[in-house]
């Protein structure tokens, strides 16, 4: 199996922190660690992070035939990109929303994630392990149906 993990703007500049680790990681120990994961349920990933909407819809158009599922850390776009929703919705491969923290009970432009209604899965306010979880599950997810029907998570 295969995933394409995609992290969005400013994602690349953030310090992480990862349970039973003392400090902060970065991003690219992020990567690393994400990959360690992953291999240990067999399964390949490739990666890709942008700041522009754009790139992340080409990325995600692309997917389809060279990845099995999309994990997607849509950063801010979460709020208001209908285009990236669009994307998920025709580009024919199941994708997992994370998102590190949970923006529940932040500011009010936080409380509709419109980018979740394009995913089959969502997993946030889990830190890294986030991450992990959402390969985890779409790993379940592809070994009971295959599917990628999207629909509304939140
Ligand atoms: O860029 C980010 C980071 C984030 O995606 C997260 O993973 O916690 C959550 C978003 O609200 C925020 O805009």
């Amino acid at each position: 199996m295969k995933f394409l993990v995609i992290n969005g703007p400013n994602l690349n500049l953030t310090q992480f922190t990862e349970p039973g680790m003392e400090g902060q990681i970065d991003f690219n120990t992020l990567l690393d660690y994400i990959e360690a994961g992953c291999a240990q349920m067999d399964v390949q990933v490739d990666f890709f992070q942008s700041n522009h909407e754009g790139d992340l819809i080409d990325e995600i158009q692309s997917a389809a035939g060279r990845a099995d599922g999309i994990v997607l850390n849509p950063g801010g776009y979460a709020y208001y990109s209908v285009a990236i929703l669009e994307a998920l919705q025709v580009c024919g491969v199941p994708a997992v929303e994370v998102m590190l923290a949970d923006p529940s009970g932040k500011e009010p432009f936080r409380s509709v994630d419109v980018v979740s209604f394009g995913c089959q899965g969502r997993f946030a306010g889990e830190g890294v392990s986030g991450y992990l979880h959402a390969c985890a599950y779409l790993v379940q997810l592809l070994r009971l149906d295959g599917g990628a029907q999207t629909h509304l998570v939140q």
